[in-house]
């Protein structure tokens, strides 16, 4: 690939906790032996258009999962969709050596995984190049003076929206009711998303989702399709970290 093509003007908002966590021996060797054929570094501030295609070593649907955790639900969902490529991103060091240990495990050869901010990622699909989204229990930030590091809000969402194709799907899960809320509202607000209705068993119950149903809270699903008229450009603009944080 050519020189890399960088944006360093804006700090992005981080949407994710800092988390300690090692590698076990098994994820350690999981990544030594696949993370060249199946890894991708995502770097802040670089705009290198990323060829899936070229990714994959096939032109496939794609699916985006951001945030896979432990990537027990992401291997899932490939081994049973042969058909369509998965990428997943993940900042976590330990799911991603999970997720890389369960590809050689189940012979996966549909899936790649990213280790970086997503949003980041994102900004490198092409538009319209995602056949859905996925985001399952993301970080809930229940603190109001953390909302804005949530990633379903609008700007994220303008920008998901246009990497999917026309028909694409955006699948939204959160077991913080107050959550489910506000992702409902800015979801419902994006101009160019239709809701679908909810089907909980287009996926498998995953880590977070198993945690919340433990404490008793209700799990919602949130489900949308690209509209196939036109569509405002993605507001792609990134905000910046006040100097106070
Ligand atoms: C609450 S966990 C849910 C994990 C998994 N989806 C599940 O349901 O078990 C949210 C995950 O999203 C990851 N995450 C949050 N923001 C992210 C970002 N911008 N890029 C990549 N991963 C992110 C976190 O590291 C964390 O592992």
């Amino acid at each position: 690939m050519g020189a890399a093509m960088t944006d360093t003007s804006a700090r992005p908002i981080r949407t994710f906790h800092p988390r300690r966590g090692r590698m076990s021996s098994r994820h350690a060797d999981a990544h030594a032996a696949l993370w060249p054929t199946h890894g991708l570094t995502v770097l802040d501030g670089d705009r290198t258009p990323l060829d899936l295609p070229e990714l994959f070593g096939r032109d496939a649907p794609a699916v985006l999962e951001i945030g896979f955790g432990m990537g027990d639900a992401t291997a899932a969902m490939a081994a049973a969709d042969p058909a369509r490529n998965y990428l997943g991103v993940e900042v976590h060091t330990p799911g991603v050596g999970n997720l890389l240990a369960l590809v050689g495990e189940l012979g996966l050869a549909n899936v790649r995984v990213a280790r970086g901010d997503a949003m980041q990622l994102v900004h490198r699909i092409a538009p319209g190049a995602l056949d859905a989204v996925h985001v399952f229990f993301p970080d809930p930030w229940p603190k109001a003076r953390h909302h804005k590091r949530r990633l379903i809000q609008p700007a994220n969402v303008a920008l998901l929206r246009d990497r999917l194709r026309a028909g694409g799907v955006l699948h939204c899960a959160t077991d913080w009711p107050e959550y489910a809320e506000a992702m409902a509202a800015t979801l419902d607000a994006d101009p160019g998303l239709r809701r679908l209705p909810s089907m909980p068993h287009a996926r498998p119950e995953t880590k977070f989702e198993r945690r919340g149903a433990a404490a008793g809270r209700p799990i919602a699903d949130l489900r949308y399709t690209r509209s196939s008229g036109a569509v405002p450009p993605a507001g792609a603009a990134e905000t910046v970290v006040p100097p106070s944080l």
